[in-house]
């Protein structure tokens, strides 16, 4: 079965816990792009759900499929979140931001009741920390804050590379107009102290650690699906 079959297969469980008239946060990568796709089928099949998206680019492809869409400013309370991950552990501690997405991300999923996370499982590790922790900054005084990110970490046990994300030979851009330092850090022994002292840089617009946020996890391996927590 190849990865997407199986993120699919994680996608068709969330889709499960979807309802008549839920206001619904839509995630953004490749795993969230077969929800969306999903989620299209069923509301031109007449399901009644109102969706707001974390990315320009799922605000397209929601768009696309024809999928009633708001914003948070005009549905502010989310019953319910699906997105992917990039990293996660047995206590529902997450990284994201891999698509660059994370701020939007952690807000819709911050203004949601639940969150169910959906991904193959080789995103499933023991410690946190394999996959680069990205962290949005602003572009002015990047230098400063990216010296401010190596002391905080390093003040939390870790320790590696800082790079500047790049796209076509150019720093890549979020939505919001910010530059993403990637955390080549391996392990973060202390997600929840690192989390503390990165908000704490002013430098720092947001970080891809999300702890407290996900309440269940669909994750799809070879042998079938594997749920953590509530979904
Ligand atoms: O955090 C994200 C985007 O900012 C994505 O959820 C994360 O990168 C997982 O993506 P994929 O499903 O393509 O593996």
């Amino acid at each position: 079965m190849s990865s997407e079959d199986l993120k699919r297969q994680a996608a068709a469980r969330a889709l499960e816990a979807v309802s008549d008239g839920m206001r619904l946060g839509l995630g953004t990568g490749s795993t969230a792009r077969h929800f969306v796709e999903l989620l299209g089928d069923r509301v031109r099949g007449g399901l009644k759900v109102i969706c707001v998206a974390t990315s320009e680019a799922t605000q397209a492809q929601a768009e696309g499929e024809g999928i009633p869409m708001s914003t948070l400013d005009e549905t502010p309370e989310l019953d319910l979140v699906v997105d992917g991950a990039d990293e996660l552990d047995e206590q529902l501690r997450l990284v994201k931001g891999g698509g660059g997405a994370l701020l939007r991300e952690k807000i819709v999923a911050s203004a949601s009741k639940r969150m169910i996370v959906i991904a193959d499982d080789s995103k499933k590790v023991a410690v946190l920390g394999r996959f680069p922790l990205p962290v949005e900054v602003n572009p002015f005084g990047l230098e400063v804050t990216r010296r401010q990110i190596a002391a905080a970490a390093a003040r939390c046990g870790c320790t590696g590379e800082l790079t500047l994300r790049q796209r076509d030979g150019k720093p890549f851009v979020t939505d919001g107009g910010h530059y993403i330092i990637d955390c080549h850090f391996a392990v973060l022994p202390q997600p929840e102290a690192l989390a503390a002292a990165l908000v704490a840089i002013p430098g720092v617009v947001e970080h891809g650690l999300f702890i407290g946020l996900a309440t269940g996890v669909v994750l799809a391996a070879p042998g079938g699906l594997v749920e953590l927590g509530q979904v």
